[in-house]
């Protein structure tokens, strides 16, 4: 694995809030990212996205930010945020047709009812929100999948049901950047831990 080109490489990333950070991400490597509240870890997985102005270097597969649309490379390394965005009245219009399957697949592994995809998005729960938007991203088959706490507001039982798939897919190819505040989660879920202090990353640990 450490000899393959890396899937993304982060260096000397800066931002408001963020940096400098160098870090790379091998093909189906999960790294988690602890750190206090108001650290910078968010502000990081969006500059990770190209969401905010910044400075350094992105790579994907060892293809440059620069060589893509901003669109493009945000469907390759794709953030969920803590808070997801819903631009439909139901949860499928948000879903492709071909990957309604797939979605009603991973809504059941992840405990959820089993009308969920035909419901209004306004009447879901916090944690079927958060779980529906993980799906989402799924079904999009990113390279990288950014998550910002993805199993805050869940019950152990779908919290451990995330963790298996994040780990499943990971096995597939998709790197993995957590934030977590669960050191119990990030030693299950990664291979890699690190603690973000005012914006720079120091391993969690030795
Ligand atoms: N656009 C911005 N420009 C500058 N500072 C910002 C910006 N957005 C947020 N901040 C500040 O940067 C700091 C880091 O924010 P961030 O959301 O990354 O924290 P976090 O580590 O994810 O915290 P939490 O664990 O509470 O979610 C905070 O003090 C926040 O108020």
């Amino acid at each position: 694995m450490c000899n393959e080109t890396p899937l993304l490489s982060v260096d000397d990333l800066l931002g408001p809030g963020v940096g400098p950070v160098s870090l790379t991400l091998a093909i189906g490597e999960r790294v988690a990212i602890m750190g206090a509240s108001g650290a910078g870890k968010s502000l990081f997985l969006r500059q990770l996205a190209d969401l905010d102005p910044g400075e350094g270097h992105l790579s994907l597969r060892g293809e440059r930010r620069e060589a893509l649309a901003g669109p493009a490379w945000r469907r390759r390394v794709m953030l969920v945020p803590a808070q997801s965005g819903w631009w439909a009245p139901t949860v499928d219009m948000h879903v492709d047709p071909s990957e309604k399957a797939h979605a009603a697949t991973l809504a059941h592994r992840l405990r959820l009812p089993d009308d969920i995809l035909t419901r209004e998005v306004r009447v879901l729960s916090t944690g079927e929100r958060q779980r529906l938007a993980l799906i989402r991203a799924l079904t999009r088959s990113p390279d990288v999948l950014l998550l910002d706490e993805p199993t805050s507001g869940l019950d152990p039982d779908a919290m451990a049901a995330v963790e298996n798939l994040l780990i499943e897919y990971s096995r597939e190819g998709t790197g993995i950047v957590m934030v977590t505040h669960d050191a119990g989660q990030a030693r299950r879920v990664a291979n890699r831990s690190f603690v973000m202090e005012k914006g720079r990353l120091a391993p969690a640990w030795a």
